[in-house]
C-alpha cells in the first residue's frame, strides 16, 4: 500500500541530512556543554552554531535565543514568564479564540490566578478585526499574544500590523509561530515582536526541541529553574543532538523557502482545485488567500470528518481532522467553532497539510480516492438523506460550541 502522509502540520520527518548531522552527538560528542573540559568544550560550540543558524532565520541576534523543549513549552514561558514578571504593571492579556491549546489552556490557567483574558472572537474567514484588538487594551494590558499562522486552517494574522499596535501601546507582544517559521519568511524586527515561540518538529527537526526568541531587554520570569544553563532564562541539560538537528533544519529551511513554498502551494492549490470541481457541497475553511502555502481545510457537508479519515487511513493517506491534540474527541475544533461554521460542517472539516516530500502524483492518487468515499459516506448519512440542518438540540456530539 502506499504510504501518502499530509499531515506535516501535525509533525514533519526528520530531514535526513538533519538526523545524520545529529547523529554524532549520540556517539562521541557526547558531553554536557556546560562542563570546562575536552568533553564538554567539544559540543558547546555546536550548540551556538545553532542558536545562530536559528537567529539567522528570524533575524535577530543569536543571544535572544533560547533552547527549550517544544513549542508548548515556548508559549507557556512566554506567557506565564510576562505575566509573573509584569504582575505589578498590569493584570490584562489578550490573545484570540482560535489560539493552539498551548496558549489558550495556558492563558485559562492564568484566569485561575487572578489575571483578565480577553480571547478576540473571529470573523467567518478566521480573521481578526484589529479595531476591536485595539478597543480591547487598556492601562492594565500587558500582554498581547497572536500566532502568527493557524495551525488547522492555515490562516495568516497580519503580525506587523498588531506589532504596531502593540508598540503604539506600549505592551508586549507575543507571537507563537510554530507553524510559520520554516514555511515562509520571518523577521522579528520587522514584525515588531518582543517574543516568538518555535519548534523543530514542524520543520524537519526532531520533536523535543524548540526555540523562544526573546527581543533584549525583555524583563522575563524563567517557567523552568534549576542550573544557570542559557543565562539562567531555561534550567536543564541542554538536548545538545536535538539543537543541532535544530539548527541545521533553520539553515536549510531558509535556504529552500522562495522555492518550496511556491512548490508545495502548487500542490496544494492543485489538491484544492480537483476537490472543489468534483466534489459537491464543500465548504473551504479559513481565509482563501491569508493562508499558509501548505496548508488547505475543507468541509465536505454531512459526512463526519472522522469516518473521511479512517476510510483515508485504509488508502494509506494521512490527513487530520482538527488539530493533532484535539482529534481523537468528538467535540468540532474550537477554531471551527469560533468561526461559526455550522454544525454540519465543522464536523466534517478535514485538514491537509503538504510537506517537502509530497509530489504531483500523491496529490492525483488523493483526488483518485476522494470523491467515491464522500459519495459513499454522504449515502450512509442520514443527516445527508434528510436534507436539513441540524438544530442544537437535535445535536447528540457537540456539547456546546455556539
Ligand atoms: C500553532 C501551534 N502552537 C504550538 C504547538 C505546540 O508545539 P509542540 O508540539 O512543539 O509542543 C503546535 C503544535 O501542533 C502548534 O501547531
Ligand atoms: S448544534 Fe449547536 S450545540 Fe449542537
Amino acid at each position: 500500500m502506499k504510504h501518502i502522509y499530509m499531515d506535516n502540520n501535525a509533525t514533519t520527518a526528520v530531514r535526513p541530512e538533519v538526523l545524520e548531522a545529529m547523529l554524532p552527538f549520540y556517539r562521541e560528542q557526547f558531553g554536557n556543554p556546560s562542563s570546562v573540559h575536552w568533553a564538554g568544550r567539544a559540543v558547546s560550540g555546536a550548540v551556538e552554531k545553532a542558536r545562530e543558524q536559528v537567529a539567522t532565520l528570524i533575524n535577530c541576534a543569536p543571544a535572544e535565543i533560547v533552547f527549550v523543549s517544544c513549542g508548548s513549552e515556548g508559549d507557556n514561558m512566554a506567557i506565564k514568564g510576562t505575566a509573573e514578571a509584569l504582575r505589578e504593571k498590569g493584570n490584562h492579556i489578550i490573545t484570540t479564540s482560535v489560539e493552539h491549546p498551548a496558549v489558550l489552556n495556558t492563558c485559562e490557567y492564568l484566569e485561575k490566578q487572578g489575571f483578565r483574558v480577553t480571547y478576540l472572537p473571529v470573523d467567518k474567514d478566521g480573521m481578526l478585526d484589529l479595531k476591536e484588538l485595539e478597543a480591547a487594551i487598556t492601562a492594565e494590558t500587558i500582554l498581547i499574544s497572536v500566532m502568527w499562522a493557524n495551525n488547522e486552517t492555515g490562516n495568516l494574522y497580519p503580525i506587523e500590523e498588531i506589532g504596531a499596535i502593540a508598540r503604539k501601546y506600549k505592551v508586549r507582544f507575543h507571537t507563537d509561530a510554530v507553524q510559520t517559521v520554516g514555511k515562509i519568511p520571518v523577521d522579528v524586527q520587522k514584525a515588531n515582536v518582543d517574543l516568538l515561540v518555535l519548534s523543530g518538529h514542524k520543520l524537519g527537526a526532531p520533536k523535543g526541541v524548540g526555540a523562544i526568541y526573546i527581543r533584549r531587554g525583555t524583563r522575563m520570569n524563567a517557567l523552568i529553574h534549576g542550573g544557570h544553563q542559557e543565562r539562567n532564562r531555561r534550567a536543564g541539560t541542554y538536548n545538545v543532538a536535538g539543537i543541532v538537528g535544530l539548527g541545521l533544519a533553520c539553515e536549510l529551511a531558509g535556504a529552500e523557502m522562495a522555492e518550496s513554498a511556491v512548490r508545495i502551494a502548487g500542490l496544494r492549490d492543485r489538491l484544492q482545485e480537483g476537490i472543489m470541481s468534483a466534489i459537491p457541497e464543500i465548504k473551504l475553511n479559513g481565509h482563501p488567500t491569508r493562508r499558509l502555502p501548505n496548508t488547505l481545510n475543507i468541509s465536505f457537508a454531512y459526512i463526519e470528518g472522522e469516518s473521511l479519515l479512517l476510510n483515508f487511513d485504509m488508502k494509506g493517506i494521512a490527513a487530520s481532522s482538527g488539530s493533532a491534540c484535539t482529534s481523537g474527541s468528538l467535540e468540532p475544533s474550537h477554531v471551527m467553532g469560533a468561526m461559526c461554521v455550522d454544525v454540519v460542517l465543522a464536523h466534517s472539516s478535514t485538514r491537509f497539510s503538504l510537506g517537502r516530500d509530497n509530489t504531483e502524483e500523491e496529490v492525483d492518487y488523493v483526488l483518485e480516492i476522494l470523491p467515491p468515499i464522500v459519495q459513499r459516506l454522504r449515502e450512509m448519512s442520514p443527516l445527508y438523506n434528510r436534507k436539513e440542518p441540524l438544530s442544537c438540540e437535535e445535536c447528540q456530539v457537540i456539547r456546546k460550541v455556539h
